[in-house]
């Protein structure tokens, strides 16, 4: 098992890093990569719960494959900018950074120095509240360490960013005692229901059915032809939100789900969401389209049967090939082979199915993540098609602030790897409220009530974690 070199190596490593400051008056990261013990992710995000709530972020793939457990910040990269210059902003301060990282051990994609974090959905929407405020327009962190968990591989990450100020001994004491914190064997940490749902409010259902009917009517006269609203629910509760329990709950109840968690000083984001926006191993790229829903059924045969009407309903496969055509079109463009199947199939989480399409592509020369996820956020399957008249009918008539709900979180390395979910079946915590979120497509031909109960299937995976009901399959 290799570990952190014994100290006269590190001592070594360190007093180069610093050289490489004072050379090129930057500070640099250095990063240590080196493999542990198996140990449960899970089990490590709660253990550092008290001194480190706050700062920590988690992230899973639906098989559970591959975990990042982030710890710490040791790095803090936001921006304000509104427009597509949010992302590119964030990409030209991390390049500023990539030239000034030094990793130490072997290190497969997804350790060492990567950034976790998220974009906002829209910064052109007023924002009325300071609800989203420490999100920034985008906000991504360096953790001060990180396990990774790579099948049966646990892996830890040791960050820190040296100025030309350190002290060579306080840095060696950094790596010395995260590494010493990151062996020693984690208590075990079962959380229990301690909180529970005082109040729940659901807001403006009169205006979001008017809303629908002026979006299908505006659609009937062409002026676009799809557009993804969302409605937005306050949780109120007794006692504090345990976010290791929602973790868990999501983790448990939610598999087939992407599971993120962004923890924010007081606030926390979260979700289980289904929907890849991009991931970016080397040069292959994929993306997913996701969009048209029908309920599970109760027995094998009825859910069956509803997967069935739903690879067969017009008005779902509408939605759907909407969604195909423009994340396709990126993919053309960015991509030099791009491969997807021609028909939907169908994807199933434990409260919803949806239609799915995969895309995948090898990346043309130059094209980064970022340019991929600034080309395909929001997809027409978050925020309808043409983007442009979508987004201003979701700004002028859906009453709530997104935030980051519907927007890009993930992570991407220091070598264009990286991967984005799009964040719905979320919710943001915020000491004792939980909002929650959930929106669906709307076409030509949707029916208000219909939409509706939708978007109520869709609440129900947070609303569960947080230890309300399950909706009825
Ligand atoms: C907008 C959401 O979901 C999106 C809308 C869907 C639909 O309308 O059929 C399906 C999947 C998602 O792309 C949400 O869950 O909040
Ligand atoms: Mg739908």
């Amino acid at each position: 098992m290799v570990s952190i070199p014994c100290s006269d190596t590190l001592r070594d490593k360190v007093a180069n890093a610093v050289n490489h400051v004072k050379k090129y008056s930057h500070p640099i990261i250095l990063s240590y990569v080196f493999e542990i013990k198996e140990k449960d992710p899970l089990q490590i995000f709660s253990s550092f719960q008290s001194a480190y709530a706050g700062k920590r972020f988690y992230w899973a793939t639906p098989d559970r494959t591959f975990i990042l457990c982030g710890i710490g910040v040791e790095l803090e990269l936001t921006t304000d900018k509104k427009f597509s210059n949010r992302f590119f902003d964030i990409y030209s301060k991390w390049k500023d950074w990539k030239e000034h990282i030094q990793i130490e051990g072997a290190h497969p994609i997804g350790t060492g120095p990567l950034l976790f974090g998220g974009f906002s959905f829209d910064p052109l929407k007023n924002a009325n509240s300071s609800k989203w405020k420490p999100f920034h327009e985008a906000r991504f962190t360096l953790p001060s360490f990180m396990i990774t968990k790579i099948g049966r591989h646990t892996l830890a990450t040791i960050n820190r960013v040296i100025q030309s100020t350190d002290d060579i001994n306080e840095i060696i004491n950094h790596f010395n005692t995260y590494e010493y914190t990151l062996k020693k064997k984690n208590e075990d940490t079962n959380s229990f229901l301690n909180f529970t749902i005082k109040k729940e409010s659901l807001f403006y259902k009169k205006e979001w059915m008017a809303a629908v009917e002026k979006a299908t009517e505006q659609i009937k006269q062409n002026r676009f032809e799809k557009v993804v609203l969302a409605r937005e629910m306050l949780l109120e509760f007794e006692g504090s939100i345990d976010i290791h329990y929602v973790l868990s709950m999501l983790n448990e109840h939610q598999p087939n789900c992407y599971l993120f968690v962004v923890e924010n000083e007081g606030k926390t984001f979260v979700g289980a969401t289904p929907e890849r926006l991009v991931s970016k191993r080397d040069q292959k790229v994929q993306s997913a389209c996701v969009a048209g829903s029908i309920k599970r059924g109760k027995t094998v045969e009825a859910d069956e049967e509803y997967a069935q009407m739903l690879l067969s309903d017009t008005k779902n496969i509408h939605e759907h090939q909407i969604v195909v055509k423009a994340i396709e079109k990126v993919f053309r463009e960015y991509c030099q082979e791009v491969q997807l199947q021609n028909n939907p199939t169908i994807l199933k989480t434990p409260n919803i199915q949806h239609l799915y399409t995969p895309v995948e592509g090898t990346v043309k020369k130059g094209f980064t993540l970022i340019d991929f996820v600034e080309k395909l956020h929001p997809t027409p399957a978050l925020g309808g098609y043409p983007k442009d008249a979508a987004l201003a009918f979701i700004r002028n008539e859906e009453p709530l602030e997104r935030g980051w709900y519907a927007a890009p979180v993930g992570w991407m390395d220091d070598q264009d790897n990286g991967e984005f979910v799009v964040a719905i079946r979320s919710g943001l915590l915020d000491e004792q409220k939980a909002y929650l979120y959930a929106g669906c497509g709307i076409v030509g031909d949707s029916k208000p009530e219909e939409e509706y109960r939708e978007t109520e299937i869709k609440f129900g995976p947070m609303q569960h974690a947080l230890g309300g009901k399950l909706n009825e399959k």
